[in-house]
């Protein structure tokens, strides 16, 4: 299976909550490389720009609202498979539906605040990388 990238980003409630340094181990642990990474805040405009895919959903208020409520831990993540792997290791949106032993499953909160985002394709992980690391060398 071929080597490729996704894009991830510890959101908000798991970056307060210290747990950073435990996601990271656990994305380090399961065979994924990490490409870039940094810590920002996001501003609620950019926070809409990122979800726009979710303009008309009604939670799209409070999802910005709450993306842009304190920093937040962005990272190109490379490995065979890397979508759908890394979809696995952190679980449902929703974390009472997520396995044992996801990474929601043991940091999540709530559908918001769900400790971490995954991309869901190749195409969109080119996308979201670009949104945060555009112009930076990746090695
Ligand atoms: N019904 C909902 N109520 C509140 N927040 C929601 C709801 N559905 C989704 N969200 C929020 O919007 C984010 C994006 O929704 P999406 O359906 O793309 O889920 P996902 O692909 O599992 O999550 P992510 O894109 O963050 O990895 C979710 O991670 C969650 O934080």
């Amino acid at each position: 299976m071929a080597t490729n990238r996704t894009f991830t980003m510890i959101k908000p409630d798991a970056v307060a909550d210290g747990n950073s340094g435990a996601i990271i181990k656990m994305i380090e642990e399961a065979g994924f490389r990490i490409v870039a990474m940094k810590k920002a805040l996001l501003t609620q405009t950019r926070a809409g720009e990122f979800y726009a895919v979710h303009a008309e959903r009604p939670f799209y208020a409070d999802l910005c609202e709450y993306m842009s409520s304190g920093a937040i831990v962005p990272m190109i993540l490379e490995k065979e498979n890397a979508v759908a792997d890394f979809r696995k290791l952190i679980g449902a949106t929703d974390p009472t539906k997520a396995d044992e032993g996801t990474i929601r499953k043991l940091f999540a909160k709530s559908m918001s605040a769900n400790a971490i985002h995954g991309s869901d394709s190749d195409e969109n992980a080119a996308i979201e990388s670009s949104f945060f690391f555009a112009g930076l060398e990746q090695f």
